[in-house]
């Protein structure tokens, strides 16, 4: 299958023609093509010099397929059916898209909460592989996945080294750790970032663990990449060009469709790339994923393989390569270096001075509604009643041009325990989901406006839209959503549990929205299945 950008509104493509005759007259897909790091002015040059290499994956990545496949058959060889992921972000995402399309499944574990993380340690820990994988060896979530899942072996009598695999940049203090362990390491391109490593060792060697058939995914890459050469008939100038120009014309909120695709979850994946890599600044592109369009004048829908005012047409291999290209244009078109991340490490600095605490500054509840307490400034003069009028206030503080972000530090598959009758349909266990799902309440508030409403779980957005909410346009107002834990996990070598991290992150990107003065409030839930319902309810009545 060939792959293709096709644009199918008329001001879009005058818009994008005028962007790509200005960049091919730059010599810009020459000069990409060619690794020019100067592409993105001075100041981006240094980072730039040595974020170019996914260009080449689809060639160079081939180099680790024996390795690979070593490591696959070992695996094989000892029965090890349950591969678990730990990696944040870029080192996740990939692997996510490329397992759930393929149809093989994969644990993913980006999350500190207690309760996720104790659902996947008691799921057949005896044939269970984990590949750690962080490119800076330092990500303080992948860390303590880790810890976690050492003392969890050894506790059962299993050696780590026959089951911990590790995927890092060389010279990295995970890599260090690793050979003192003597754990398997797999080392990635340094030339690589986080967020476009997807076919670099962090997209593959979990993937290929978990079944995928990642040779092909690096055929359809490399089918693409001679385009990506040209002037005319670029897919990724096109797409990068008509991304860069909607933005700068006011058209910055980009919903991602792909409800006909047969690529499954590559919106979480383009979401991460595009709103990391254009959220500084001042400006950027807000991805949109789960909703459906609103036909606002700041929106622009690109369609994964169909629909959309842009649709992006080929394998994923292709995609992910197309998508990396376009955000590089759109950097460009952008005037912003699409390869730093400046604001991610003041929820992180923010986080570890929470930690360093004694006791973590929740505050005084402003308001109790039944299982749900209510943190912060609710945006209006007098206090709010209820948690309705709280949604409510929320919903009517989003400027013009604004957006509301959901963002949930809770566990992501809790819903799937919600209870129903015995012999119930798959329809009536979907409403069951649903209806037990934080992440119903996006649906729910998108619909009492027409600003667009975006849901992260938390601490996965930090390493996504996190950077574009505090390094973005400042038009955002924040929910966050926090829960009591019932049974917390220690990490091992540290002085602070799960649930202690899992709070102190909320906590401390909740400092960095409000430092810049954003509307953000937090609900507490006191009993999770509750208050999640209580929640629901609320939001049906606004
Ligand atoms: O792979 P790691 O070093 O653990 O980093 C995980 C993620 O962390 C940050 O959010 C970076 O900005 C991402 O690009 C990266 O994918």
């Amino acid at each position: 299958m060939t792959a293709s950008v096709t644009i199918g509104n008329e001001r879009l493509a005058e818009q994008a023609a005028e962007a790509v005759k200005d960049l091919v007259a730059a010599g810009f897909h020459e000069a990409l093509s060619n690794g020019d790091p100067g592409l993105w002015g001075p100041d981006a040059q240094a980072e730039a010099a040595v974020r170019l290499g996914w260009l080449d994956l689809p060639r160079n990545s081939r180099e680790l397929l024996p390795e690979i496949g070593k490591l696959v058959e070992r695996a094989r060889a000892q029965g090890l059916d349950h591969v678990v992921l730990a990696g944040m972000g870029g080192s996740s995402l990939a692997p996510e898209v490329i397992t759930t399309t393929a149809d093989v499944p994969l644990t993913v574990l980006d999350t500190t909460d207690p309760g996720q993380v104790r659902r996947a340690l008691a799921d057949r820990l005896e044939r269970t592989i984990v590949v750690v994988a962080s490119k800076s060896g330092g990500t303080v979530e992948t860390d303590s996945h880790r810890r976690i899942y050492e003392q969890a072996f050894r506790e059962a009598g299993i050696d780590p080294a026959e089951r911990i695999i590790v995927v890092t940049d060389p010279g990295s203090p995970l890599e260090q750790a690793a050979i003192e362990a003597g754990y398997p390491v797999i080392l990635a391109d340094p030339n690589v970032g986080g967020r476009y490593s997807a076919l670099s060792a962090f997209g593959l060697v979990p993937s290929a663990l978990a079944g995928a058939d990642i040779e092909k995914l690096l055929d359809d890459a490399e089918a693409v990449r001679p385009l990506l050469a040209q002037a005319e008939g670029n897919p990724g100038l096109t797409l990068g060009a008509a991304l860069g120009a909607a933005a700068a014309a006011g058209r910055d909120k980009l919903v991602l469709e792909d409800s006909l695709a047969e690529i499954n979850g590559l919106p979480d994946w383009i979401e991460q790339l595009i709103a990391e890599s254009t959220g500084k600044q001042g400006r950027g592109i807000l991805p949109v994923v789960g909703a459906d369009p609103d036909d606002t004048d700041d929106e622009l829908v690109a369609g994964i393989e169909s629909g959309g005012d842009v649709t992006v047409s080929g394998p994923l291999g292709a995609q992910f390569l197309i998508w990396e290209y376009a955000t590089a244009v759109a950097g460009r078109v952008l005037g912003i270096d699409p390869f730093n991340q400046p604001n991610v490490a003041e929820s992180k600095e923010n986080t570890a001075k929470i930690l360093d605490r004694a006791e973590p500054p929740v505050g005084t509840p402003v308001l109790v509604d039944g299982p749900v307490e209510v943190y912060g400034e609710v945006p209006g003069s007098s206090a709010p009643k209820d948690l309705p009028e709280v949604l409510t206030r929320l919903l009517e503080a989003i400027p013009e041009r604004g957006y509301l972000a959901v963002m949930a530090y809770l566990d992501r598959e809790a819903a799937f325990d919600a209870p129903h009758a015995e012999g119930a349909s798959f329809e009536e266990m979907t409403d069951a989901w649903s209806a037990a799902d934080p992440a119903t309440l996006r649906g729910l508030l998108a619909v009492r406006t027409d600003r667009p409403v975006t849901f992260g779980w938390g601490p996965r957005f930090l390493h996504s839209t996190g950077q574009y909410h505090k390094g973005g346009p400042q038009n955002g107002v924040f929910l966050q959503l926090t829960g009591a834990n019932e049974a917390d996990v220690e990490v091992p070598g540290k002085p602070y549990t799960l649930g202690r991290l899992q709070l102190a992150q909320a906590l401390g990107d909740l400092g960095a929205l409000a430092d810049r003065g954003r509307p953000v409030v937090r609900l507490h839930l006191t009993d999770r299945a509750a208050g999640v319902a209580r929640l629901l309810e609320a939001a049906r009545e606004v």
